[in-house]
Formats: C-alpha cells, sequence, structure tokens
C-alpha cells in the first residue's frame, strides 16, 4: 500500500499552503497581467508540470527517459478524442474537460509503463537509445494519423465552456495555474511517500532497493507510470489552451530539449521545474527576437546539457548547497558519538534459545572455473550472533548474496524457520525475514535518515521504534539528510534500518568498518543486546577480531569456499587449522 508521509511530521500541510498561495499570486497575475500576454505564462505551467513528470523518472528515479513530449502528444490525442466525440458531456457538463484530463493521464500512465519495460533491463545509453527511437516512433505515428481535431477540422471545446477569446485566455490561465499547483502537491508527496523513497533507492542501488523488500520493478515502473501520467496532464492542457494540437509541438528533438532542461535545472525540485518551464519557453522566444533560427534554441540546450552532464550536478542542488553553506549548514560529516558505557558493556554474549532459525544445506556457488563456495553447511540458532570469518576470497560475501536471492543459480537449499528460500527473488527474501546489509555504502544519500530507515523497515516499526533503535545505535536524527553523514555512521544507519524491518535473521557483511577501533568496541556492545532487545538473530560477517570476540556467540571459519570449522570461539580459534588458514594474519588470532 502506498503511504505518504512528509520528511518532518509537523509540516505536512507545508505542501498544501504553498500551492495554495501560489493559486492566490497565480490569480492575481491573471487579473494584473492584460490577457492576450498570458499565453507564454500558460505554455510554461504547461512545461513545468511536464518537467515534474520528467524529474520523476530521471532526477528522482535515476533513469534516462526521452520520449516525455510523446506522452503529452498522448494525453492530448486522448482529450481531443474524447472532447471531440463529446463522449460525456451530458452527464459532467462544463466539467467533462477535467474528466477528460484525467482519464489521458490515466491512459498515458498505462503507454508510461509499457514503454518503461525495457527500463527493467537497460539502463544508460541503451535506455536513452531505446526511449529516443520510442518519441520517433510516436512522431512517425501521428505524421501520418495526426490528432482527432484537426482530422476532423474542428477544436475542442475549452474547459468551462471559456471561449477562445481573451477572456478565454485568462480562465485558461487560471486553470493551468490550479492544475499545475495541484501537480506540484502531489508529486511532493508522492517524493515522500515509499514510492518516492524507492525511485530516490533504485537510482543509487537496484540491489539495495531489493534487499529492502521492495520490488526493483516496481519502483521503475511507477515512476515511469507517474512520469507518463504527469506528461498526458501536460498535454492535455496544452490542447486546452490551443484546442487543435498539431504533431510538430511534440518532436522527438523537442523532447530531447526537455530532457536536457531537466538534467540542467534538477526538474525533480518543483522551483527548478517551473524554471525549467521559463527557460523552456523564454529561450525560443528571445532567439525568435532576436532573428535567430528556432533550431538553434537546441543548440543552446545542447551546451547547458554537455555542462550540466559532464559535472554530475544541476542548478537545483547547487543553489540549495550555496544556501546551507551561507546559512552555515555546509556538508559536515555528522558525529557519530557511539560510545561504550559500563551499563553497556556489562550485557553478556547471547546465548540462543535452541532453535535452528536459519538452516544452509550443501550450498554451492561457482563463478565458470572458480569455486566460490562447496558443499557449505551452517546453521543459526535463533537468538544468537553467529561469526562468519575467513580470510579474503574466502566466499563470505558469496554466502550472503546467495542466501538473499542474488545469486539464484546456486546448489543446495536455505530455509528460514521452516520456509524453503530457494525460488524467492531477493525482495521476497527480504520480507520474508532474512534481511542483509553491505560491505559497500548502499544508502542512499538523497534520502533523510528517517525517511530511509522507514523505507527499509517497511511499518514494521512505529516512529517511537525507529527513533529508540536510531538513538541506541547513536545515529543522527531522523531529519538529518543522509548526504550529510559521514560513510561510516550511513553503514550504522543501515544496520539500525535493517533491525527496524524486525527481520528474523539479520546477515551484517563487515557493518563496522569505516568506524573506529573505539567505535568498533562501542558498536559490538550495542549488537550484543539486539537479539534480546530486539528479537534479531545475527549472522554477523567481520574481520576486526576483537568486535568478533566480543559479541559471537559460535563462529564458523570458512577457507576457499570450504567450512574449516564451527563451534564455539574458543574450539574455533584455537583450531590449527583455522590458525594455518590465516598464516600472516595469526598474530590477530
Ligand atoms: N562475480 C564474480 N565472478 C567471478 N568470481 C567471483 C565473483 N564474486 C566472487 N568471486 C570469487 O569468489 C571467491 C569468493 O569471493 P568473496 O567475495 O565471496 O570472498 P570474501 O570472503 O567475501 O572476501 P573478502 O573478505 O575480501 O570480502 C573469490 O575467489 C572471488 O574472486
Amino acid at each position: 500500500m502506498l503511504r505518504v508521509r512528509v520528511a518532518s511530521q509537523e509540516k505536512w500541510w507545508l505542501p498544501l499552503a504553498i500551492g495554495g498561495i501560489a493559486i492566490v499570486v497565480g490569480i492575481l497575475i491573471a487579473v494584473i497581467v492584460p490577457a492576450d500576454s498570458l499565453f507564454r505564462p500558460t505554455t510554461i505551467l504547461v512545461a513545468s508540470i511536464s518537467l515534474m513528470g520528467l524529474g520523476v523518472v530521471t532526477g528522482t528515479a535515476g533513469m534516462i527517459a526521452l520520449c516525455q513530449l510523446s506522452f503529452a502528444a498522448v494525453g492530448a490525442w486522448i482529450v481531443e478524442w474524447l472532447s471531440v466525440n463529446d463522449v460525456w458531456g451530458n452527464i459532467f457538463g462544463n466539467f467533462s474537460f477535467v474528466v477528460y484530463m484525467l482519464i489521458a493521464g490515466v491512459g498515458t500512465a498505462v503507454i508510461g509503463v509499457i514503454v518503461g519495460l525495457p527500463a527493467l533491463r537497460l539502463r544508460g545509453v541503451n535506455l536513452a537509445v531505446i526511449t529516443l527511437g520510442i518519441a520517433a516512433a510516436f512522431d512517425l505515428t501521428l505524421q501520418k494519423t495526426s490528432f482527432p481535431a484537426l482530422v476532423g477540422g474542428k477544436h475542442i471545446a475549452r474547459p468551462f465552456g471559456l471561449g477562445s477569446d481573451f477572456g478565454g485566455d485568462r480562465g485558461i490561465f487560471i486553470f493551468a495555474v490550479v492544475v499545475t499547483a495541484a501537480v506540484a502537491i502531489g508529486v511532493t508527496y508522492l517524493q515522500h511517500s515509499r514510492w518516492g523513497s524507492s525511485w530516490k533507492s533504485v537510482a543509487f542501488s537496484e540491489r539495495s532497493t531489493a534487499s529492502a523488500g521492495t520490488s526493483v520493478q516496481f519502483a521503475k515502473l511507477t515512476a515511469f507510470g507517474v512520469s507518463a501520467f504527469l506528461g498526458g496532464i501536460a498535454g492535455a492542457l496544452f490542447d486546452s489552451q490551443i484546442t487543435q494540437a498539431n504533431y510538430s509541438s511534440f518532436s522527438p528533438l523537442q523532447s530531447l530539449g526537455m530532457y536536457v532542461l531537466s538534467a540542467v535545472v534538477g526538474s525533480h525540485l518543483i522551483d527548478m521545474a517551473l524554471l525549467g518551464g521559463i527557460l523552456f519557453v523564454v529561450i525560443p522566444w528571445i532567439l525568435q527576437l532576436l532573428k535567430v533560427p528556432l533550431e538553434w534554441s537546441t543548440v543552446v540546450f545542447g551546451v547547458l546539457g554537455i555542462q550540466a552532464l559532464t559535472t554530475g550536478s544541476n542548478l537545483g542542488t547547487d543553489i540549495r548547497n550555496a544556501f546551507r553553506k551561507r546559512r552555515g549548514k555546509a556538508l559536515v560529516p555528522v558525529e557519530v558519538g557511539i560510545a561504550s558505557s559500563e551499563a553497556v558493556a556489562a550485557v553478556q554474549i547471547p546465548r540462543g534459545t535452541g532453535k535452528v532459525l536459519l538452516e544452509v544445506t550443501g550450498l554451492t556457488v561457482a563463478f565458470g572455473a572458480v569455486k566460490a563456495l562447496t558443499d557449505v553447511n551452517i546453521s543459526v540458532e535463533e537468538g544468537t550472533i553467529l561469526g562468519l570469518i575467513g580470510p579474503n576470497g574466502a566466499g563470505k560475501s558469496t554466502f550472503v548474496d546467495a542466501l538473499t536471492g542474488f545469486l539464484p543459480q546456486h546448489g543446495g537449499t536455505v530455509t528460514l524457520d521452516g520456509i524453503s528460500l530457494d525460488k524467492l527473488a531477493p525482495n521476497r527474501i527480504a520480507r520474508v525475514g532474512l534481511r542483509r546489509t553491505y560491505q559497500q555504502d548502499r544508502v542512499p544519500p538523497t534520502l533523510r535518515v528517517g525517511a530511509y530507515v522507514r523505507f527499509v523497515s517497511r511499518g514494521q516499526s512505529s516512529p517511537t521504534e525507529i527513533a529508540e533503535i536510531l538513538q541506541f545505535f547513536a545515529c543522527p536524527v531522523a531529519s538529518t539528510p543522509l548526504s550529510l553523514v559521514d560513510v561510516g555512521t550511513r553503514r550504522l544507519i543501515e544496520v539500525a534500518a535493517s533491525i527496524a524491518a524486525k527481520p528474523k535473521v539479520l546477515l551484517l557483511d563487515e557493518p563496522a568498518a569505516g568506524l573506529s577501533h573505539e567505535e568498533h568496541i562501542a558498536f559490538g556492545d550495542r549488537l550484543r543486546q539486539v537479539p534480546s532487545r530486539f528479537g534479531v538473530t545475527i549472522l554477523l560477517i567481520e574481520h576486526d577480531l576483537d568486535l568478533v570476540r566480543s559479541v559471537c556467540s559460535s563462529l564458523t571459519v570458512l577457507n576457499f569456499g570450504e567450512v574449516l570449522a564451527t563451534g564455539s570461539q574458543e574450539s574455533v580459534l584455537s583450531n590449527p587449522d583455522v590458525l594455518k588458514a590465516y598464516m600472516g594474519e595469526t598474530e590477530l588470532l
């Protein structure tokens, strides 16, 4: 289910308030500015809506889509067909255009989801080529078939019975203001919803998105669907303005220009989408005034695009960072502050309940000729912390990948609390109750701490519980942007978020990497409490043997992909084979 929640609980009303103010300002502009000067401002709003859609799929979800104006064309086509045939005019009267516009949005969203299907397999340039190809195909089709109003030699009726005179232009502008404000409010809430978090997560790491229990396919397709919906609404609104569409308004080249603008300004930010809308209309207009051929606007957009894509930044983020700097809130590492206390240090190494929760039997993984794991058998007892150690390349991370569904071709079986995980996709495995963290940083910096933890925990913990877990691991408060947090702390937040998901078993892949030795000890003190305090059983992969000694109920050693020893800490760490396997590292033992 889609749950909407803005970053700061107290400020859920803010987008509504800003939207309301924007509508009032828009009406004032409509009253003050002569009606015959409102055509371009209306087009700016239409372009802004289209850019907000592009901001979702490109700026937020990180996918290249070069067919946004094709979506607008689809929206315009649907609205024209419904209007020309006056399908429900007698039912909805003056409001029928609004109904047609919504239908156009939904219809275009369906097309958007279909167009988004290649994105499930393709990325980067390949996806760009496909979406540009789709734009070209739409363009050719529209050239051949044209729009219903043009074909019938008609103009569609404007909404609310507005005429095509200047008074009507004023009304259309006010209508466009209201629609733009509604879209901006909707996009803002969506960006802060679970969908929005999944888009930001998938842009940063598809693997960690799946590990958080979210379907990568769903995240990508919803981004395409929402983007196309907004494209369709923009197209329909444009039609209400011009009353008869022509294919030349939706060319692939203009879609390309719009993509570039979106990247340059950062149109996932609402104010920047508005700025993009202004540039989209004003640049060709200035060229027209200067009597420069309009095609040159494409060159201007191209130059801006090269600048944006090569620097990897956008105007919106740069402006916000500059403001932060001015207000003394520049990018500074947030202090971790995780420290040992005597009370915490006194907590004993956890003892299990005797029940086997995770059972791995005969796990075998080969990468071509390299046998990464051979017939590995491991069982993890409920309520314990099992340490999985071994030299570099022993197969520890491969073990975690295989268990969590990222190596589906593995041999052997894995059961969690009696449920077979063998045929399940990574996001299903996470939902069944086997979670993992990563050796590399996979925490999306575009989210805030609280939004990230809510996204990963999938509603398993209340806001109070989340605040408690964050405090327990000395993580920054929920409102902190993750981009301000150093990598070591981000890994702690990843652990805290995974615990907030209340999995049955959590696989931690070197969770303390990036922390100082003292922080390692303090982290170990917290970790020891996790099984009893949060009911989460842990399998810990760790090179720091001080940490391993301080938390693990038992140990398993992997070497060359095979289990070398398993049992209590004392028996394993004094095993001569283990000492030999570590060789140069024996002083560690
Ligand atoms: N995608 C892959 N393709 C080919 N070989 C791989 C792949 N992933 C891992 N391996 C090989 O499998 C073996 C086990 O690697 P793995 O990363 O699981 O070890 P590890 O114990 O986690 O090492 P480290 O402690 O350095 O993280 C190594 O020989 C590695 O080179």
